[in-house]
């Protein structure tokens, strides 16, 4: 278990993960992605971690695709790496509808550019607040479950407050997924051994894979790619 990589990348050896990265993730990036990734490391240098991974983009592409997925919310935009990944996804039939959620602007106006570039067509419902209120507001409108799949990375310590919504917000049979349930590893360690900036979060993340694991309303799939993505189909 040397050499584990503390960033991105649970599980995994640096060589490992180089591979992974360099045999089937990079050579099969979209352009623009590509791009879009580059531009983000530029600008916020270390914080460009916070995007989902390559190998993680892909699983998340093939998932989309595979459920036919039609109408997308994701909270938690950064500057857009898995947005483009989903609408580049979507069919292009001119029914899908996606919502984007952040209460950060500025990143997502960045990857607009990319979006643009990639020829994305479909019209994309930004909406800049908190991931809770907006959720509410959307529940409050048309309180009846209309998205196939949500994507949920923004601040960890309100995932079981933004499933709680999920679960009246997506169809069942449909999915939510959550980055960064393995958070670096550190939920398999004493908590002596985590940073104490990590560990407000390592909890949140513990006592939320131990409800969704006893959660009877749903089937789930811990998957170890990327920091952990816990993909959880409403059942009822
Ligand atoms: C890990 S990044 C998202 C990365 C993105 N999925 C990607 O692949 O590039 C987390 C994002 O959540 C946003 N965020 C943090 N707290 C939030 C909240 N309460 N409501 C909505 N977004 C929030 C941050 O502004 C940040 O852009």
């Amino acid at each position: 278990m040397e050499n584990l990589v503390p960033t991105k990348g649970i599980l995994k050896s640096v060589a490992l993960q180089k591979y992974i990265f360099e045999t089937t993730a990079y050579p099969r990036e979209h352009e623009e992605l590509k791009k879009l990734r580059e531009a983000t490391v530029h600008k916020y240098g270390n914080l460009s971690e916070m995007k989902v991974p390559v190998d993680e983009g892909h699983f998340l592409s093939m998932l989309i695709k595979m459920m036919n997925a039609k109408d997308t919310l994701e909270l938690g935009v950064f500057t857009g790496y898995s947005l483009l990944t989903t609408a580049l996804a979507l069919p292009e039939d001119g029914r899908v509808y996606i919502t984007a959620i952040d209460i950060d602007k500025e990143a997502y106006e960045l990857g607009l550019e990319f979006i643009k570039n990639a020829g994305v067509d479909h019209k994309i419902n930004f909406i800049q607040s908190d991931g809770l209120q907006a959720s509410d507001k959307m529940l409050n409108k048309n309180p009846r479950p209309k998205f196939d799949f949500a994507f949920v990375d923004a601040n960890k310590t309100n995932y079981a407050n933004a499933y709680e919504r999920l679960m009246k917000l997506v169809k069942i049979g449909g999915i939510i997924a959550f980055d960064n349930t393995l958070w670096f590893g550190y939920v398999a360690e004493e908590e002596e051994d985590v940073p104490e900036h990590l560990r407000v979060c390592r909890k949140a993340l513990m006592e939320l894979n131990k409800q969704l694991a006893s959660d009877p309303h749903i089937e789930i799939s811990q998957v170890s790619i990327g920091d952990g993505v816990t993909l959880c189909r409403r059942l009822m």
